[in-house]
């Protein structure tokens, strides 16, 4: 395909997304049909949808429409490319720019449309990122960049980048974490790579490995990882110490991967139904990778910045308050409870964890730390907190 054809052919995904339909759905749907694409091609266009996904509100504003062909007009503008040498008609190109595209005068952008955010959640962005919100709202509207989890008990860093290099895969160690390493080419071939199908490396951003090398984990320890999900985190934990590993998630579902995964990476998890967990309890160690806003992670699921709403993430603010509670009953005296967000908001993070602590006065916070997303990493918070033993 030439570079005007998949322009075109994101244009055509886009307006499948306006129309209503899922970004990964309508990028599938376009895949199959378009059997003519080259694994290049199928990379270019998800590329060009995505990037249209985070800047939605400035490529429509320079775009002039809220269409798929105004997205990708506005995105060559925002790119200081000449839409005309694109815009052609030539080979499955987008057809040429007609006068009012071409004309149309170039509108003076609010800051929050320019850094693309929703107006309602401005405020609470300023609030929460100080003197660093345009930067962060800026890396939000680009392409993150691909970490993985070395499971060292297994392999050290020098020795996976050694073998990754030699199936094309260049990387270097991140600073966030002790286990991270960025990948800086050849991310497309990781899934066929020895290492990764052996479980010796995970995809995983540096920030959630650095959550998890920030809880006190020890041999012995019954540690129950309550909102699991694909068990990214409970694997980065049996992979720290010789951990008893409970694996929970209100949607079972969403675990179906991880027994897998845990197969592959030679680390052992029970799975709980919500039912069992009782059953179990106490544990020394309960993580709350808690549901949230996802606002340290938008630049991966950008489609979520904008499907949020103030109700949505007051509804979402209500559950994490909930989980806190529930899971502070779980845990042994003198235990710790790990409360943990891919969230840049102060709401959801630090003052989630003092409206608990209010409410449970015998829970001390030890430590908490945020990453934002502007150094590198997704956007991340933890606190880790323990309950003092009566005396
Ligand atoms: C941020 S994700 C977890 C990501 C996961 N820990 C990882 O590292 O890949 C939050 C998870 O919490 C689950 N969840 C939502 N409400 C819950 C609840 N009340 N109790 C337990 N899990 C819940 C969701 O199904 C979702 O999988």
């Amino acid at each position: 395909m030439t570079p005007g054809a998949r322009l075109q052919a994101a244009i055509e995904v886009l307006d499948q997304i306006i129309a209503g339909m899922p970004a990964e759905k309508a990028l599938t749907t376009w895949s199959r049909k378009s059997r003519f694409a080259g694994s290049k091609d199928r990379a270019a266009v998800r590329d060009h949808v995505f990037s249209a996904l985070r800047c939605w509100r400035s490529h429509q504003a320079l775009g002039g429409s809220e269409t798929g062909r105004g997205l990708i007009l506005g995105g060559l503008r925002d790119a200081g490319i000449d839409p005309d040498t694109l815009f052609n008609g030539e080979g499955h190109a987008p057809q040429p720019l007609n006068d009012q595209e071409r004309n149309g005068t170039t509108p003076v952008l609010s800051r929050a449309v320019r850094l693309d955010l929703p107006d309602w959640i401005w405020p609470a962005f300023e609030q929460s990122l100080g003197d660093d919100v345009e930067q962060a709202a800026q890396a939000l509207r680009h392409r993150a960049p691909v970490h993985l989890r070395v499971n060292v008990q297994r392999a050290s860093l020098a020795k996976m980048q050694k073998e990754l290099a030699a199936e094309g895969i260049e990387t270097q160690p991140h600073a966030a974490a002790e286990t991270a390493l960025e990948i800086t080419e050849g991310a497309r071939k990781l899934r066929n790579s020895k290492a990764y199908q052996n479980g010796l490396v995970e995809l995983q951003d540096a920030a959630s490995q650095a959550v998890v090398e920030a809880l006190p984990l020890r041999d012995g320890m019954r540690v129950l990882d309550y909102c699991a999900g694909g068990g990214g985190k409970s694997l980065a934990m049996a992979a720290r110490a010789k951990i008893e590993l409970f694996a929970h998630d209100a949607n079972f579902a969403r675990m179906k991967d991880l027994p897998e995964r845990a197969k592959r990476a030679g680390s052992k998890v029970q799975q709980l139904e919500t039912g069992d967990i009782a059953k179990h309890a106490p544990f020394d160690l309960v993580l709350c990778d808690v549901p949230c806003s996802g606002s340290g992670s938008w630049r991966r699921a950008p489609e979520g910045k904008w499907a949020l709403t103030a109700e949505k993430l007051a509804k979402t603010q209500d559950i994490q308050a909930e989980i806190l509670r529930q899971t502070a009953d779980l845990i042994a005296p003198g235990g710790t409870l790990a409360y943990a967000t891919c969230s840049m908001l102060n709401s959801e993070n630090q003052d989630q964890v003092a409206a608990f602590i209010q409410e449970r006065p015998e829970w001390r916070m030890q430590s908490s730390h945020s990453w934002r997303v502007h150094n590198g990493t997704d956007g991340f918070f933890v606190a880790v907190l323990t309950r003092e033993v009566a005396g």
